[in-house]
């Protein structure tokens, strides 16, 4: 039997196949390997004594450790045009991640009854990243998110107060999620474990409910060396090949055509800020890494 895993507690799977829910344990030897099954995982499992067992891990498109995660294909980055006001920094950071994990970003903007999104929307939409805008207070713009989950797995993250939960709502109103209170209602408190949980979505898909990613810390996250970083910028690509240097680090030669792009007005200016920032702090980390071995 094949099916997806939608939890993974202590050793123990649950998993969401054609004909229902099975709770099925690990065979050894994927302790022995050092792999371990984790949630988004498509698996084959067998009925095994009183219970089932899972057999095999099918090859993961993509995996995420922190939080854990397989075969994501979605990241929903939540941002609020205003209140909290948007951190393109952040956002940039997050979208890279997901380039150079295989998985596709997203971006809603929120609150655009309060301020337009538009602005913002063009540079992400001149990069040919998908962008959506949405009006919570009248749900509008939600279901042109709804539609794009389908058959999908996807996840959701933002700073606390961007509306993801009210997002949701509007989207799943059966998932019942309390904003403003989702912490709570979802046993978000300090002294509680939370795992990650796949939701089952009506039109076929899931969504991840994860504890990681609401104060999701790129810096501990997973830093792109510095080589692979302009790969994850990808309106970059059309220039970085046209660079004076081959070894171009497009942050400050002379003659790097990602350089002359932003001044053109090609490559928007906060994206490249962006790419700078985040290519110095790679850097560091690789010196510190190397004084340290
Ligand atoms: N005007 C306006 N207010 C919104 C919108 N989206 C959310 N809000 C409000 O912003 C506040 C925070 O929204 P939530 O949906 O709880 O935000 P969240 O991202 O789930 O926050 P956390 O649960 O802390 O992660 C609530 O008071 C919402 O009513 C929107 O599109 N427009
Ligand atoms: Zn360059």
């Amino acid at each position: 039997m094949t099916g997806i895993i939608t939890k993974a507690i202590g050793g123990l799977y649950t998993v969401d196949a054609s004909d229902g829910i099975y709770e099925c344990n690990a065979r050894g030897v994927f302790r022995k390997k050092k792999i371990s099954p984790m949630c988004g995982d498509r698996v084959n499992f067998k009925a095994a004594g009183e219970g089932f067992v899972i057999e095999e891990i099918l090859p993961r498109s993509s995996e995420l450790i922190r939080p854990p995660l397989a075969n994501l294909d979605l990241l929903v980055f939540v941002s609020s045009t205003v209140e909290p006001r948007p951190n393109t920094l952040l956002l940039d950071k997050f979208i890279a991640i997901a380039e150079f994990k295989g998985i596709r970003p997203v971006v809603v903007f929120t609150k655009v009854d309060k301020q337009s999104g538009a602005e913002l929307a063009e540079i992400y939409r001149s990069a040919g990243i998908d962008v959506f805008e949405c009006d919570n207070v009248t749900g509008e713009g939600s279901a042109e998110v709804k539609a794009m989950l389908q058959g999908k797995l996807s996840a959701f993250t933002g700073n606390t107060g961007v509306g993801k939960s009210s997002l949701l709502n509007n989207m799943f109103p059966e998932l019942e999620l309390a904003t403003g209170e989702i912490s709570k209602k979802l046993g978000r408190g300090r002294h509680t474990t939370r795992h990650v949980q796949l939701y089952k979505l009506e039109g076929g898909g899931y969504i991840a409910d994860t504890p990681g990613f609401s104060s999701f810390d790129t810096n501990r996250y997973d830093i792109i060396f510095k080589e692979k970083l302009a790969g994850c910028f990808v309106e970059f690509a059309d220039y970085t090949d046209k660079c004076r240097f081959p070894d171009c680090s497009h942050t400050k030669e002379k003659g790097c055509a990602v350089i002359e792009a932003v001044k053109a007005g090609e490559i928007p200016q906060s994206r490249f800020d962006s790419y700078v920032q985040m290519y110095e702090e790679a850097k560091q980390l690789k010196e510190w890494e190397y004084k340290n071995d």
